[in-house]
């Protein structure tokens, strides 16, 4: 499929980084995504080194085995027109900190959306480092066996963002009740992986739109179930936990 089909979208886009990317690629990449129609940055606020054992991923020299060479030398980050960039991610340096989110600051005026908070703790540490926007998600899930699911930490980082920040949750959106409890619990939005994969791979883009689709017309149902008629209505009295 074409570059420019594949980026078609009514939606914002977000530029996904991150912080283990070399600072001299960033620095190329981030201060343009303005320019390319990029309305945020979100940063993907990963473990710090792979899983002692059971790491379901494969590393990234394994799976590039499977890739044709011809197309890894082509490849290029979406839009921005930087050819050939392969990163590897360094686990294991430990080098991240919170610090890498204010030197991000620094190249962009686009909000930045920190991906993987749990804690309110780290919530708090995201914005006083700059951060505009938090993606409740247990980034660490595939690290630590007993993380708590997302949709049981959203409401305190909600109440301990307070307002200063959009906050988002990811992970285990399925149905539109799944959305509902979410937007009740105080999300701005929800994001959505693998159901999007598996309409992709039954269907290819119709199968996408079929999905979304079905999200929301299950949303609708669910909300008009509790006699909501528009998103804004929708608040923490449709819950069972108060
Ligand atoms: C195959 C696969 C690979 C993924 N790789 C990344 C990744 O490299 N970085 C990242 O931040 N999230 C990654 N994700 C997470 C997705 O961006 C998204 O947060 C997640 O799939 C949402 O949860 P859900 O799949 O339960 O809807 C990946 C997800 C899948 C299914």
């Amino acid at each position: 499929m074409p570059e420019e089909k594949v980026l078609q979208t009514l939606g914002p886009k977000f530029l996904h980084i991150y912080l283990t990317t070399p600072i001299e690629i960033l620095e190329q990449i981030v201060p343009q995504a303005d320019k390319k129609g990029y309305r945020a940055i979100v940063i993907t606020c990963d473990p710090p080194h792979e899983r002692i054992r059971d790491f379901v991923l494969p590393l990234f020299e394994e799976a590039s085995k499977n890739i044709d060479p011809d197309l890894m030398k082509n490849m290029s980050i979406p839009n921005l027109n930087i050819p050939g960039i392969i990163v590897k991610q360094p686990f294991g340096t430990g080098s991240v900190t919170w610090a890498n989110i204010e030197c991000l600051r620094k190249l962009t005026q686009l909000p930045i959306i920190c991906k993987g908070i749990l804690s309110p703790i780290d919530a708090e540490l995201a914005i006083k480092y700059g951060a505009n926007g938090i993606i409740v998600r247990p980034a660490l899930h595939i690290i630590i066996d007993t993380a708590p699911p997302a949709i049981g930490c959203l409401e305190d980082v909600v109440n301990a963002v307070d307002g200063r920040a959009e906050v988002f949750v990811d992970t285990g959106i399925r149905t539109g009740t799944d959305v509902l409890k979410a937007l009740a619990l105080g999300a701005r939005a929800v994001l959505i992986g693998q159901p999007i994969l598996y309409g992709l791979a039954c269907g290819g883009q119709d199968g996408v739109r079929r999905v979304l689709d079905i999200l929301k017309r299950e949303l609708v149902y669910d909300m008009a179930c509790c006699g909501l008629t528009s998103i804004d209505q929708i608040n923490k009295d449709i819950l069972y936990k108060h």
